[in-house]
């Protein structure tokens, strides 16, 4: 492709999910690739990476735009942050060329438009901080509440890119040997410092095409998703749910740490989430699992009543920890949603609190980094619930000491280099 047919294909991209605004931006962007087989590998990256930098800098473009004037439709979007964002040596108005499969050329509004952000600078002094930090305006104060005098810091860092990470399977090598295989796979891979199964790839490397990956010897998973698993201290012999699997990223690795022995139950009410599941436990080898439906009227729970050693409820949540991967998430999130997840969440834990046994744990854990998601639940849990305690994970379940104090764990990838995860660990007493 030439660099014009890029940025018109950039244009159809962000014009597909302007169109869909409730639809994850990678969603659209695969759906668009997809019906879109002539678009390389190549070209694809540097249509994406067009695309995200425009997705992380929203609300900056936006006010650029509506201080000029101007209507801030995706090819003005991206001419402004041609201007206020320029790339070394590109002429934006010869890559508006109008060749073949080429962006049309500039109109003279748009021509004007260029030209009066010419030389501005991304951000500006006069940019209220919620647009200067890309947050929605009802959410700062809630970010401010949760993170203090380093605000600006830890939500700069949660716009930030994520690393790959990758959770070694044990069930099938080791660390050190999984490191060498990728290494012979051209790809180098650091140990991660938190999680003792992590490996961390620096850039953006194929590690879905590698030997290594396609034998299930490592699982593509944040490094505080993986904290999660340490944190539940599922082991040999026990009976495990795990109450929101989706595709079953945790149960693969409380699978690990069970070293498959005894039974993991992996529930979900998404068929589509559950399906994901079989392929990627097949390939990790697992096979002490079993999947559940869980369907409105279900008596399943209430037929297990007490009977987990652990119960992982890994809930639905805003992801407001995951904006590094997913930088259009918080400009869709409203505080109608907060509030319904916060009422869905309540429900999920009290559901999930009958099915463990006495003696047994309940891990409670999100990707999101907002109080009322994760420390208000438990605070609500625990004073509705006396048969609950906070309790501290036992010394050897891989967590890195005085990481989960008060039974509490809340990591932020400015503090810890990962995604933004919370998890608390619950001990039924009797
Ligand atoms: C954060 S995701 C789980 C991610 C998964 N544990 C992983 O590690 O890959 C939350 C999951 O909760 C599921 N869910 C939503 N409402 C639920 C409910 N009432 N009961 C059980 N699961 C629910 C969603 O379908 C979604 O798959």
């Amino acid at each position: 492709m030439t660099p014009s047919a890029r940025l018109a294909a950039a244009i159809d991209l962000l014009s597909e999910m302007e169109a869909a605004p409730r639809r994850p931006a990678d969603a659209v962007a695969n759906a668009f690739f997809r019906e879109r087989r002539y678009i390389g590998g190549g070209d694809r990256r540097a249509v994406s990476d067009r695309v995200w930098a425009v997705l992380r800098h929203w609300r900056h473009l936006g006010w650029w735009l509506e201080r000029v004037g101007a209507p801030a439709s995706p090819r003005a979007r991206l001419i402004a942050a041609m201007q206020v964002m320029p790339r070394p040596g590109e002429v934006p108005a010869a890559l508006f060329s109008g060749d073949r499969y080429g962006a049309a050329p500039l109109t003279a509004a748009e021509q004007d438009l260029a030209a009066r952000l010419r030389g501005q600078s991304l951000d500006s002094p006069e940019m209220p901080q919620a647009v200067r930090l890309e947050v929605p305006d009802w959410l700062l104060p809630r970010l401010a509440d949760m993170f203090g005098t380093t605000l600006e810091a830890e939500i700069a860092a949660l716009g930030g890119e994520a690393p790959l990470d990758l959770r070694v399977n044990l069930l099938k090598t080791t660390r050190r040997e999984a490191a060498r295989l990728l290494a012979e796979g051209g790809i180098d891979a650091e140990e991660t410092t938190l999680s003792p199964w992590g490996l961390r790839v620096p850039g953006r490397q194929p590690v879905t095409a590698t030997a290594a990956f396609k034998a299930g010897l490592v699982e593509i998973q944040d490094e505080g998703s993986q904290i999660v698993v340490a944190a539940a201290d599922a082991r040999p012999g026990m009976r495990v749910l795990d109450y929101c699997a989706g595709a079953a990223g945790k149960t693969l690795g409380m699978a690990m740490t069970m070293q498959n022995r005894g039974h993991i139950v992996a529930c979900d009410v998404s068929e589509p989430r559950l399906d994901g599941a079989v392929r990627r436990l097949r390939r990790a080898g697992v096979h002490n699992a079993e999947r559940h439906l869980l369907v409105p009227g279900d008596r399943w729970a209430r037929r297990r009543a007490g009977s987990f050693d652990r119960v992982l409820v890994d809930a639905p949540c805003t992801g407001t920890g995951t904006w590094r991967r997913n930088p259009d998430a918080r400009l869709r999130l409203s505080e109608r949603d907060l509030e319904e997840l916060t009422a869905k969440q309540g429900e999920i834990l009290s559901t999930a609190a009958t099915l463990v046994r006495p003696g047994g744990r309940l891990i409670y854990a999100t990707c999101s980094v907002l109080r009322e998601e994760n420390q208000d639940r438990i605070a609500t849990f625990l004073a509705a619930s006396p048969h609950y305690r906070l309790a501290r994970p036992a010394p050897d379940c891989g967590l890195p000491p005085d990481l989960a104090r008060d039974g509490m764990i809340a990591l932020s990838p400015l503090r810890h280099g990962t995604d933004g995860f919370f998890a608390a660990v619950l001990e039924r007493v009797d």
